[in-house]
């Protein structure tokens, strides 16, 4: 019951057997210190066979079998204030039990490096145990006295557990959890064990190392960062993956206690924003659990943590002063990560952020470059930037600081990047100089302005005509609120009395309710073509050119297009053709255009 409850699995029985091997031969170099020592795993060759774990460690005498092996808790591996020994494996005196997850009977012969007679301990899933001084008794394995100093424990595995004691099954169990430990460790009589390339300090990354980081990372690492903690005795290598994760997902560690596998997804042993690494570590200072499957979270881990996560640190850091173009290769790729990183790190901030690559109206760019080129100017939300897209004077790009922290960022440059400038922009105030038309043009304007509506109707977009800088922008989406809102006052005002008073009520109304959310198209009367479309008369063209306005307004605002969007451009080019090389009537499956409304005779006039 208590394997059950503790373990995730009955596969750790083969853990707790290594261990207790590895902890007797380190027992036993105590006092022979030459001694080299093997523990040898004997996998089950069919059903109703033996599996055994035999090494030639300490042993035990009758008196600390029936001591150790029969009671619940009793352990040899803690000192006399029943603290654990660093120098052993083992500490809460239950490894052994895990053997009932896989057989009702676990037999234990050993022999004491002390001289003491050969003992032989049968413990049964009952509870009831038995031990037997082996002097004097001939077995057919072993003639009385001829037993070797050290413990062998056989098991008959229940058929249930036949895979896991099953020749391959051993190997690769033995494999996983002790590839790594201190003592020789042979599966039918093959080595599993040996060196652990995370520990290696070598220049340039073996190729065992390599492989274990393609391993752990799941593609070739991008890079490998060696971590040493030796206040917990934590050791190991870092790999950088080279791929993005979402800044939600936990790393995951893997532990190895004194050359045993903890777990291969610990992920609280790395600080939380260290997401883009693996670890592979060994430690000797660091506790687990009784089921030896997690770490405790006590002061020895949270400073470990913070230890590991100085030194993944300090290779950013390192990076950023030694090899720009690595640190411009790894911020591609964890760009988002860091941001999350250096607004709480002002050292580390300076290191990077200037490195940090950033969307600009002018195309990308890093906080750096847009710090070098003058006053970085940036919008509080990707709409903003949006909207402020369309207008942007060319030399004067505006940085997008929608995304997450680079408005943060943004704002604390000057403290990231000496004699960095900063400044807001908002939409507002970017283009509170909309400015209505000249009186001595209102009428054409206006008349423009009625007739570009009539052509938006089925977009379901509003036009206002506007005079604004630059004027090379002929059109521009307008989304933004507070500008929206300056627009429908003007619009009031100018219907004048009565009018205005009731219009700016019934805005003020929609505002609130926010029915009136759409945008609207600002037509530029500074700009030549705007110009031009007031002084043709034929609507086709007119039509056709302001639904091309429109979708190229969109565009240049990152707008996202929608499908009658997409349409209404595609057929106003069409018909833009057809008119030109003079063909036919147009030929849009719009509603709309196929029945164009009637010119006024008196619009020429006009
Ligand atoms: N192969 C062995 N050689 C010598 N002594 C052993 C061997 N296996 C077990 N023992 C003794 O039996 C005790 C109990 O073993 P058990 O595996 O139940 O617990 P543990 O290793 O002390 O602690 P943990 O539960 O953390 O593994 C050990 O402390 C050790 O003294």
């Amino acid at each position: 019951m208590l394997s059950a409850s503790i373990y995730t699995g009955p596969q750790v029985f083969i853990r707790e057997l290594l261990q207790n091997g590895c902890d007797a031969i380190s027992a036993r170099r105590e006092h022979e210190p030459g001694h080299v020592g093997t523990i040898r795993v004997l996998p089950a060759d069919g059903a109703g066979s033996v599996f055994a774990v035999e090494d030639d460690g300490i042993g035990l005498t009758a008196a600390e079998v029936g001591d150790l092996l029969a009671t619940v808790g009793r352990s040899s591996k803690r000192d006399i204030l029943d603290l654990p020994r660093t120098d052993r494996l083992g500490r809460f005196g239950i490894g052994l039990l895990s053997c009932f997850m896989v057989s009702d009977e676990i037999r234990v012969r050993s022999r004491s490096a002390t001289g003491a007679p050969a003992v032989e301990w049968i413990g049964r899933i009952d509870g009831t145990f038995t031990v037997t001084e082996l002097a004097g008794t001939v077995t057919a394995t072993e003639p009385a006295g001829d037993r070797p100093v050290g413990t062998r424990v056989e098991l008959i595995p229940r058929q249930a557990a036949a895979g896991l004691v099953s020749p391959a099954g051993v190997r690769e169990l033995a494999d996983r959890f002790g590839r790594h430990l201190p003592v020789r460790v042979t599966v039918a009589g093959e080595t599993v064990t040996r060196a652990a390339p995370f520990l290696e300090r070598t220049p340039v990354p073996s190729p065992e190392l390599r492989e274990l980081g393609r391993d752990v990372v799941g593609a070739e690492p991008f890079a490998t960062i060696p971590l040493h903690v030796p206040s917990t005795g934590t050791r190991g290598t870092a790999f950088v993956l080279p791929f993005p994760l979402s800044p939600g997902q936990r790393q995951s560690s893997r532990v190895y206690l004194g050359g045993m596998l903890l777990s291969e997804r610990t992920d609280d042993l790395l600080p939380d924003w260290a997401f883009f690494v693996r670890a592979v570590v060994d430690t000797t200072g660091l506790h687990p659990t009784a089921s030896r499957e997690a770490l405790i979270e006590d002061d020895a881990l949270e400073s470990t943590r913070a230890e590991l996560g100085a030194a993944v640190r300090r290779w950013v850091i390192g990076l950023a002063a030694q090899t720009p173009h690595r640190l411009a290769a790894f911020l591609s790729v964890h760009h988002l990560a860091l941001r999350a990183l250096v607004v709480h790190d002002d050292e580390l901030a300076r290191f990077i952020v200037p490195h940090l690559p950033i969307e600009t109206t002018e195309g990308p760019t890093t906080f750096g470059e847009a710090a070098r080129r003058g006053v970085v100017r940036y919008t509080r939300t990707v709409d903003e930037f949006r909207q402020l897209a369309g207008i942007a004077r060319p030399g004067a790009p505006i940085v997008n600081g929608g995304y997450v922290y680079d408005a943060e960022i943004a704002g604390r440059l000057p403290e990231f990047v000496p004699g960095a400038e900063v400044e807001i922009v908002t939409v507002a105030d970017e283009i509170d100089h909309l400015d209505v038309p000249p009186l001595a043009e209102r009428a054409a304007s206006r008349r423009l302005q009625e007739r570009a509506d009539a052509a938006l109707t089925d977009l379901d977009c509003a036009t206002a005509v506007r005079a604004f800088e630059p004027e090379s922008v002929p059109a521009l989406y307008v989304a933004d609120e507070a500008v929206l809102r300056s627009l429908r006052r003007e619009q009031a005002s100018e219907a004048g009395g009565f009018w205005a008073d009731v219009l700016g009520r019934a805005d003020e109304a929609a505002a609130a309710h926010g029915t009136d959310t759409a945008g609207r198209l600002a037509l530029n009367w500074r700009n030549r073509l705007v110009h031009t479309l007031a002084t043709i008369d034929d609507e086709a063209v007119l039509s056709r050119t302001v639904r091309v306005l429109y979708v190229q307004a969109l565009l240049a605002g990152h707008r996202p297009l929608r499908a009658a969007d997409r349409t209404a451009l595609t057929d106003a080019m069409t018909d833009m053709v057809h008119l030109s090389v003079g063909l036919d009537a147009p030929v849009t499956t719009d509603s709309e255009l196929r029945h164009p409304a009637p010119t006024h005779k008196d619009d020429h006039a006009e």
